[in-house]
């Protein structure tokens, strides 16, 4: 069974009978260092195989074929595997797992949500809750604490989501134990139980299923509860906000009975479920949350280590808030250093470490003999190649200069990727990255950020499947006097 690609002359490294290659996720230290091992080895084939146990995955690496794939023939890629599609569960409704039509009507009725204007509404929300960030980080430094930065951000997060998303406010920044944020820590956090659950729930789903595991975990029940209660109170009190909730609820038709497999592949009215909004909604509470705590983390800390680019950026966000008197929409998004310093965090520590879709058409892949056939997996190793030095000198170098307007013209399209490319990238790339900006901008204006000894390096949690801060990502911070 593993002889898929020998057949089709493409590379592989040896096999485990059965397992294939998916012992390496248990075996090494974060799941992405096989990628990256084999990436070095194969990165001038652009491409080499793997085996999911028996499942064939073909890697890219080479970024003119990636490109060809992701977007130029994204009709024979349109979906990624579907982890938890367990009748009637949370997880398998989410936008993320969903494949095919239900995937297409889906992101169409959700993409608006994060359109530029939508963004701009939501600007003032998002200061205000990097104003408590800043505050109580500012407190803590009054009482010469370590700022643990994944901690404080994720619970910036965690209240921005809320509050954008659905006008929820757990005020995870002012609370003691932030229950919110700390529910959706445990979602992301990887016990080798949780790893050993999913690797059996994402490649052998009926056995997942005779076990009797359930795909929504403890943390998703406890989301469904807050969600289903807001629900519920925007329904009766018929407010409208205009936030990502009222679109879905307005999408939706009154008429629809409340069974997931309603949402048909053939429904030319958008049907959405009371089911399948809920879903969305907690997809957004758990994934708007980590993703960018942990950048905001990374990013606090290399600009700590790295004092001349944290100057330059200072002074280009007090250049801004002299000119305009205030940080605005326009000014944060326009920012060049600001942009090119959140671009070159992202370069070094992309969460996601490698991104994948499921080939659902037969497809001559270009330039070669090999044809992909329906079910066969495309991954793609997005930190392998941020960190190719083909491609980016001093690759493990803070240099977000790299990323100005008059240096982009250097980067390899399709080399740069941490929000995934093509019609099923990030959903909400604009509104992690304001959010990143506004989180940083603020941060710089009122306080200068430091390194501490012993903390030196940013040390990953292993095990796990996005890039994360191990035992948070700690700082120090020394208030700026305001004039
Ligand atoms: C720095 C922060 C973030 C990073 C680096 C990031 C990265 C990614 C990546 C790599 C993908 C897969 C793209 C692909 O396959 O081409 C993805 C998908 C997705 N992200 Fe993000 N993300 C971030 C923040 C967010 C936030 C804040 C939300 C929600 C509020 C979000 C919601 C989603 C959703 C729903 C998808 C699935 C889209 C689909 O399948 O159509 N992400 N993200």
């Amino acid at each position: 069974r593993h002889s898929y690609w020998a057949n089709k002359g493409i590379p592989s490294t040896p096999t485990i009978p059965v397992i294939g290659h998916a012992h390496q996720l248990f075996f090494s230290k974060y799941p992405w260092e096989a990628f990256d091992r084999d990436y070095k080895l194969y990165s001038r084939m652009g491409l080499y195989g793997r085996y999911e146990m028996f499942s064939p995955a073909l890697v890219v690496t080479d970024p003119g074929l990636l490109k060809q794939i992701l977007v130029k023939d994204f009709d024979n890629f349109t979906d990624r595997r579907q982890f938890g599609s367990q009748p009637g569960s949370i997880m398998g409704a989410m936008l993320s797992n969903m494949n095919g039509e239900k995937w297409k009507t889906l992101r169409s009725i959700m993409s608006p949500t994060f359109s530029p204007g939508k963004m701009k509404r939501m600007f003032g929300l998002v200061c205000t809750n990097a104003d408590s960030l800043v505050t109580s980080c500012l407190n803590d430094a009054q009482n010469n604490l370590l700022l643990d930065m994944k901690d404080k951000c994720g619970r910036f997060t965690m209240d921005t989501i809320a509050s954008c998303a659905f006008g929820i406010e757990p005020k995870s920044i002012t609370h003691e134990k932030p229950v919110f944020a700390q529910k959706a820590d445990n979602f992301f956090s990887m016990s080798p139980y949780k790893l050993a659950r999913f690797i059996v729930m994402s490649m052998f789903p009926k056995l997942f299923n005779a076990l009797g595991l359930k795909a929504d975990t403890a943390d998703i029940d406890f989301f469904r509860d807050v969600v289903e209660k807001t629900i519920r109170s925007r329904q009766q009190n018929n407010r409208q906000r205009g936030d990502f909730l009222d679109l879905m609820l307005n999408a939706r038709e009154t008429t629809t009975n409340d069974d997931d497999e309603n949402l048909s592949t053939k429904s030319a009215n958008h049907v959405l479920t009371n089911h399948t909004v809920l879903a969305q909604c907690i997809m957004f509470l758990i994934v708007g949350y980590d993703t960018t705590a942990s950048t905001l983390a990374f990013a606090s800390h290399l600009l700590a280590k790295n004092v001349k680019e944290q100057q330059q950026l200072r002074d280009e966000i007090q250049e801004l808030v002299k000119e305009e008197g205030e940080l605005t929409y326009q000014g944060v998004m326009e920012a060049k250093l600001l942009d090119a310093c959140i671009n070159e965090t992202l370069r070094m520590y992309s969460p996601a470490a490698t991104g994948e879709r499921k080939c659902t058409r037969p497809y001559k892949v270009p330039g070669t003999e090999v044809t992909l056939m329906p079910g066969d997996l495309v991954l793609f190793p997005i930190l392998s190649f941020h960190r190719d030095p083909k491609y980016w000198t001093d690759p493990d170098t803070f240099k977000p200069k790299r990323f100005l307007p008059d240096n982009k013209a250097n980067i390899t399209p399709f080399t740069f990727m941490p929000f995934g490319m093509g019609p099923r990238n990030c959903i909400a790339m604009r509104f992690a990255l304001m959010e990143a900006k506004v989180a940083l901008a603020k941060l710089l204006l009122s306080a200068e950020l430091q390194v501490v000894p012993g903390y030196e390096d940013i040390i990953l949690e292993s095990n796990s499947f996005l890039l994360r801060p191990k035992d948070g990502q700690k700082i120090r911070i020394t208030p700026i006097k305001q004039e």
